[in-house]
């Protein structure tokens, strides 16, 4: 289980969260809702330690995450997040294995041979095998898309982060990518999405919003 406890972030003078509370507890999928700018990212971000907060707690199975430790941090980042961002954040001259690998250079957790073994099976179940060797700059938006979920789930994380997955996707692709967050959470992972797109809210467990710097439950 994720627990935030009375987070408070403030970009200079602006409020984004002021003493909020957020839980995620594991095999669920929990939705971030609202309107463009009401901080889903910035929560994201704090929970994937890529912001700090100003005040407040973070705990993961009952153990406090030291966020402002960077080496700590770093190391649950890399052990136990998956990250999928809104932009993909892919590199464009790198191939699509290579940019599945990524994770892989920063994390002891498996050696070349096992991660180039994982990237190429997660690539044939995600139909990108024969693109393995195509620089991202050639290849399509879905394809990318792909690319950024693989390379999230390349070392098995525990908790998996989606920031607007859905966005522009046709019925088939969205169907695809749901189906997917309902198996992970099915593996006991947490699944946690941001997202303004309505059609996702059926498969949420939780689901929050932000009310005056809050997040509801609802
Ligand atoms: N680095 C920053 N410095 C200053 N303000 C920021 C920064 N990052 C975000 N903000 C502001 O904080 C607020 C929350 O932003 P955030 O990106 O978390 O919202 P969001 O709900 O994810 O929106 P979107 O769906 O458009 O990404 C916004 O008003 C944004 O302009």
């Amino acid at each position: 289980m994720i627990e935030l406890k009375r987070i408070q972030k403030l970009y200079k003078e602006k409020k984004v969260f002021l003493s909020t509370n957020f839980k995620a507890e594991s095999g669920e999928i929990v939705v971030l809702t609202g309107k463009s700018g009401i901080g889903k990212t910035t929560l994201l971000d704090m929970i994937a330690g890529i912001k700090q907060f100003d005040e407040g707690e973070y705990f993961y199975q009952g153990q406090m995450i030291l966020t402002k430790n960077d080496s700590q941090m770093s190391k649950f980042r890399n052990d136990k997040i998956g990250y999928i961002l809104q932009d993909f954040a892919l590199i464009d001259d790198y191939t699509v294995l290579e940019n599945i690998l990524l994770p892989s250079f920063y994390n002891e957790k498996m050696d070349k041979s096992q991660a180039e073994n994982k990237a190429k099976s997660l690539a044939e179940r995600f139909d990108l095998r024969e693109i393995l060797d195509k620089k991202v700059k050639n290849i399509s938006g879905g394809q990318k898309q792909r690319v950024a979920i693989i390379r999230s789930l390349l070392l098995d994380p525990k908790i998996i982060l989606a920031d607007e997955p859905t966005t522009n996707l046709d019925a088939d692709n969205f169907s695809f990518i749901v189906e997917l967050f309902k198996k992970l959470s099915k593996q006991g992972k947490i699944v946690i999405i941001a997202s303004h797109d309505e059609r996702i809210w059926a498969i949420a467990d939780r689901k929050y919003s932000v009310e005056n710097y809050k997040l509801v439950e609802n």
